[in-house]
């Protein structure tokens, strides 16, 4: 699915932060992605849907090697990764449907207010779909963010720290929604810091844990 060889990659005027990334995201797996802050985390997941391209080595999106992507090729990835950032955006003027719903009204595509409906049910947003984004909790803006992350059904889901902000009940919370996108045969990614969200998922389903320092994956340790 998104595969790397040796991939380099260092911001302008920085040092190389990536060096040598090797990975493979499993198809229908559920993976975590955690490492020491500033390790790299948010800047591998901008590297999964072409934000930023590799400086060096070998990288590969749904088979297709990213960097011979034409401007069409890059819209098609991003419209199969689907990705919660690590702050939310939205748009404070539009209600939470219509932030929901800006993939498909951008791509000028039609809203199935049913589908639309059903994916505010999910997240348990019913009651807050005229609502401002400004007045949403810290959980219901990161369930707001995953429903806009797979209202175009991608076949990746990324999330960046989804729960830094929230408390354990929302963090399990929301954790039951990606465990429930795995379960439903998306690939997920989720980059975190907490080990204590790890090992809670784990304790319930099957999860891989990928590791980075120091510029590249490291075995997960053995108290994961
Ligand atoms: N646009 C940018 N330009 C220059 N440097 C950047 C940019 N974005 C991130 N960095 C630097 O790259 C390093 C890695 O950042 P990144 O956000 O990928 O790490 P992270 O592991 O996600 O960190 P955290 O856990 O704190 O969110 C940091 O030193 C950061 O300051």
């Amino acid at each position: 699915m998104i595969e790397m060889r040796g991939v380099g990659f260092g911001y302008q005027g920085s040092a190389e932060l990536l060096s040598d990334m090797t990975l493979s995201l499993q198809p229908g797996m559920l993976h975590f992605l955690t490492g020491p802050s500033g390790s790299g985390k948010t800047t591998l997941l901008r590297l999964c849907y072409a934000d930023l391209l590799p400086s060096s080595g070998e990288m590969t999106a749904f088979g297709q090697d990213v960097r011979g992507l034409s401007r069409d090729g890059i819209a098609d990835l991003r419209r199969r990764v689907g990705v919660v950032h690590q702050d939310t955006q939205f748009l404070d003027h539009l209600p939470v449907a219509e932030n929901i719903a800006l993939p498909l009204t951008v791509s000028g595509q039609d809203v199935d207010m049913a589908a639309l409906r059903d994916l505010l049910g999910w997240v348990q947003l019913t009651q807050h779909a005229r609502a401002m984004p400004p007045s949403l909790s810290g959980g219901e803006r990161q369930r707001a963010a995953l429903a806009r992350a797979v209202i175009l059904s991608p076949d990746l889901v990324l999330a960046d720290e989804p729960t830094g902000n929230l408390d354990w009940e929302m963090s399990m919370r929301l954790m039951q929604l990606l465990i429930e996108l795995n379960k439903s045969g998306k690939t997920v990614l989720v980059a975190t810091h907490d080990l204590n969200l790890i090992r809670a998922t784990k304790a319930q389903v099957s999860a891989r844990v990928l590791r980075i320092a120091n510029g590249a994956l490291q075995l997960a340790g053995s108290d994961l």
